[in-house]
């Protein structure tokens, strides 16, 4: 069997944690591999060790069956190794073209021709199947057309080997239904890839063989068409799953929120949310389902305070928040699991502790006179950080950047979840985290809601929408389309409404 990428026995070691501890992973060629683990269990690590980010301290990589150093990014490239990281590294004025060529005009003997490049790209488009535009500017193109230029910029560089970090967590569904083909289409034409993936239907759909690494180490490597999601699940998180949700009938109170005739601009000063009527009791989750875009943002923020109301009324417990501060509404009770982990959601260089005060430092016993009780800080946030299963190097002394992506989703999730708020606002609260981790934070909005608090999710994840909410909004071109008990519908009826068709009256 030929293997284009072998990395052999890797260790890898932060300050207090083995990221990798004798990891092995073999690529073949053509094949799609995934890379399944829960969150912090060293994925990310393993693969900026082959990408050339960071150096292993022991083990061995093979290129071609070639043992290689692989000392930076650049010599990662020439070996024919391309990465997509979760965040992308595009230049948001610049165009599809000017992206892609970025970089490589430091090298020797490089004319800048972007009419020639411009004609390649399209000509690698065209042959993928990406569909993108050379002359399109990045700020004015779709996130999952965003990806897709990350993916020609490896090809546009003749990689052998594509590493995608996380693609489809950032992609509607449908995007993520022509990422599997894009896929397909690449490893027809001999590339290989490995992908990085907590979703395990996606994994069924397209890959080959799948690695699966708990806590640093290797568990074993599975064919995907023989081996069940279920079995995947328990391999990485070493016990047993479930994927439903356990819930008793809601038992709605009182109106905590109520939006009466909003009305909310978008970022090109139109309305981006129309009209819109919505309540949500104490002790109920509503769900609210729309494809990426029909006005969720607009919706979150007009409530939150990041973003004025043109029109229209916000009551929270009966009082008018209209025209309050954003501050003011947390003091009111609104907290927010932000859609944007590293934009909105932390300050990443102040430490875990630092993070999980932010809204209530400057109170007792966190603060007394003007001064801070770091024993009392670090009792709180150390709480949280077990509670919720934070992994990290130093604990509440750990800066935030170092946290993996799905642990620092946990910290943000944890610290909102700790102020007991009346309103809970969660924003896609389980994107980028493990089955492990989903059912937990699943139960804890469904505890928090059993406690009477009020809870609004806003999520993609249909399955989630579905599963979690007692009742559902839908939300089409910024309209609310209806509002529907969750036991009385199903995926296809509320998948019609996303879509604009009525179903159902108003519940
Ligand atoms: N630069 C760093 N400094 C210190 N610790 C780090 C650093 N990078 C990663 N870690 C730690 O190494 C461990 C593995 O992290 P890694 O990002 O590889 O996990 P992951 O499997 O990709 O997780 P996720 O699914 O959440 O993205 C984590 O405990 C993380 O806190």
């Amino acid at each position: 069997m030929e293997f284009v990428v072998e990395m052999l026995n890797i260790r890898k070691e932060f300050p207090g944690v083995v990221a990798n501890d004798d990891i092995t992973l073999q690529l073949r060629k053509g094949e799609i591999h995934a890379l399944l683990g829960e969150n912090g269990a060293g994925k990310s690590t393993l693969m900026s060790i082959l990408f050339g980010m960071y150096q292993p301290d022991r083990g061995t990589i093979k290129v071609h069956g070639e043992q290689v150093k692989i000392a930076n990014p650049n010599v990662a490239n020439k070996l024919g190794i391309g990465m997509v990281h979760q965040h992308f590294k595009l230049v948001s004025n610049f165009t599809v073209t000017e992206n892609i060529i970025l970089g490589n005009e430091l090298k020797k003997g490089f004319v800048l021709n972007i009419k020639e490049a411009a004609r390649r790209i399209e000509e690698l488009s065209k042959r993928y199947g990406l569909n993108v535009d050379p002359h399109a500017k990045i700020e004015d193109i779709s996130v999952g057309m965003q990806q897709r230029v990350e993916i020609l910029k490896m090809l546009y560089r003749d990689a052998e080997v594509l590493i995608l970090d996380e693609p489809s967590a950032v992609l509607t569904p449908q995007e993520i239904e022509e990422l599997g083909k894009i896929m397909l289409s690449l490893v027809a034409e001999g590339k290989s890839i490995i992908l990085i993936t907590h979703k395990l239907k996606e994994i069924k759909a397209v890959a080959n063989r799948c690695t699966v690494i708990r806590r640093g180490k290797t568990i074993g490597t599975v064919d995907v068409a023989t081996t069940s999601e279920l079995k995947m699940a328990e391999m990485m998180v070493g016990r047993n799953v479930t994927f439903k949700v356990e819930k008793e009938e809601s038992r709605p109170g009182d109106v905590i929120l109520k939006l009466e005739g909003l009305t909310v601009n978008n970022n090109k000063n139109v309305p981006g949310l129309k009209d819109f009527n919505l309540e949500v009791r104490a002790g109920e989750i509503v769900g609210i389902a729309g494809v990426e875009g029909n006005g969720q943002t607009e919706l979150v923020e007009a409530i939150t305070g990041l973003r004025k109301a043109e029109s229209g009324r916000i009551m929270l417990d009966g009082h008018d928040i209209t025209r309050e501060s954003i501050r003011g509404r947390i003091h009111k009770g609104i907290a927010h699991i932000p859609e944007d982990r590293q934009k909105r959601g932390l300050v990443l260089d102040y430490t875990l502790e630092e993070n999980m005060i932010l809204q209530v430092y400057n109170r007792k016993p966190f603060s007394k006179r003007g001064i801070l009780d770091k024993g009392a800080i670090r009792k709180y946030a150390s709480g949280i950080l077990e509670s919720f299963d934070v992994r990290s190097g130093k604990g509440p002394l750990s800066v935030s950047r170092s946290l993996s992506g799905g642990n620092q989703q946990k910290a943000i999730i944890g610290r909102e979840i700790e102020l007991d708020p009346g309103l809970l606002i969660a924003v896609q609260p389980t994107r980028g985290l493990d089955v492990g981790s989903i059912e937990y934070i699943h139960k804890r909005l469904i505890a928090h809601r059993d406690r009477g608090k009020a809870v609004l999710l806003i999520s993609l994840e249909l399955d989630e929408v579905l599963n979690v909410s007692d009742r559902i909004a839908v939300l089409n071109n910024g309209e609310l389309i209806g509002v529907v008990k969750a036991s009385e519908t199903n995926e296809n009826d509320i998948g019609a409404m996303m879509a604009g068709v009525k179903i159902g009256g108003d519940q």
